[in-house]
């Protein structure tokens, strides 16, 4: 059974402006770091470089990764962290994720775990590609069901599928190892569809905009830099970028297509250890 949407309305005609924050990594303390990167000063600094813009965003998504310990304190760090920007925002879980603690304490006004979005004439659909215990991703059957109604029960809307893990290779064979393991059946799945109009995710820390082939609408596929520490792309062994941290803004069109493009926190301040082999 499909749960209740959260909806937001549009003026006639009016672009649905989303920012997307993702993999975060914070801990109980604001003293931790992931392999020499304060998490939680990082996204300070991707929220304050968002801030600065004035971007009028309707709400945000945070796909995934929120923490690095399991904390309840972790999450609430987030929360209060985004307080910052006065978004609504819409969350989904990480292989680093416990879902029961988030969904504890992941809370607020506007902070919400449900699954459906719909905004103007689009739907947006936040799916769980987690796998208990392990860090790479798949795409199950219940989240299919969940896809396939809603897209039924909605036929007229432009549809947005946002999860944590990617669905294509990424070319980082260390990294690939821990992919959505069916992302290829889930792709060729999906875009039968044509109000599925783009896939969103993150977990790869790296950016990443490429088009799934399809005839009449090539398919938008998006991956988003983490707010802390960045895979070097195309590395067969553990690498890391110099790349800084980042977030994603998305511009959901009227007629079906979409308008994005990633920013990055300016400067060099934050440098992670380039000698570590993993986390
Ligand atoms: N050196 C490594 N080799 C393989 N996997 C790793 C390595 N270091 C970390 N990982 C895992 O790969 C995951 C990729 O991104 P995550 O942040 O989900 O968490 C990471 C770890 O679970
Ligand atoms: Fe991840």
């Amino acid at each position: 059974m499909l749960k209740e949407a959260v909806e937001y309305s549009l003026t006639e005609g009016e672009t649905a402006r989303l920012v997307q924050i993702t993999d975060p990594h914070l801990f109980a303390s604001h003293e931790g770091q992931l392999l020499g990167v304060n998490t939680a000063q990082s996204l300070s600094a991707v929220l304050n470089t968002l801030n600065a813009t004035h971007y009028p965003a309707h709400l945000m998504l945070a796909t995934g990764d929120i923490s690095q310990d399991y904390t309840p304190e972790s999450y609430r760090n987030f929360v209060d962290a985004i307080g910052l920007l006065g978004l609504p925002c819409h969350y989904l879980p990480g292989n680093h994720d416990d879902p029961r603690v988030m969904h504890l304490h992941m809370q607020g006004p506007r902070v919400f775990g449900q699954q459906r979005i719909f905004i103007g004439n689009w739907q947006i659909l936040m799916l769980d590609s987690t796998v208990r215990g392990k860090p790479g991703g798949h795409m199950g059957e219940a989240q299919f069901a969940l896809i396939d109604e809603a897209i039924a029960a909605e036929p007229e809307r432009h549809t947005l599928l946002v999860m944590h893990h990617n669905p294509i290779l990424v070319e980082c064979a260390w990294l690939d190892q821990h992919c959505m393991d069916n992302g290829a059946a889930f792709l060729e799945r999906v875009s039968q569809y044509p109000q599925v109009k783009g896939v969103l995710w993150g977990h790869v820390h790296q950016a990443l905009d490429e088009f799934y082939p399809r005839d009449n609408a090539p398919l938008p596929l998006m991956a988003t830099p983490s707010t802390c520490i960045q895979f070097k792309p195309k590395s067969p062994y553990f690498a890391l970028d110099h790349l800084q941290p980042g977030y994603r803004l998305l511009e959901l069109l009227h007629d079906g297509s979409i308008h994005t493009h990633v920013y990055r926190v300016p400067g060099n301040l934050f440098a992670p250890d380039h000698n570590s082999s993993g986390y």
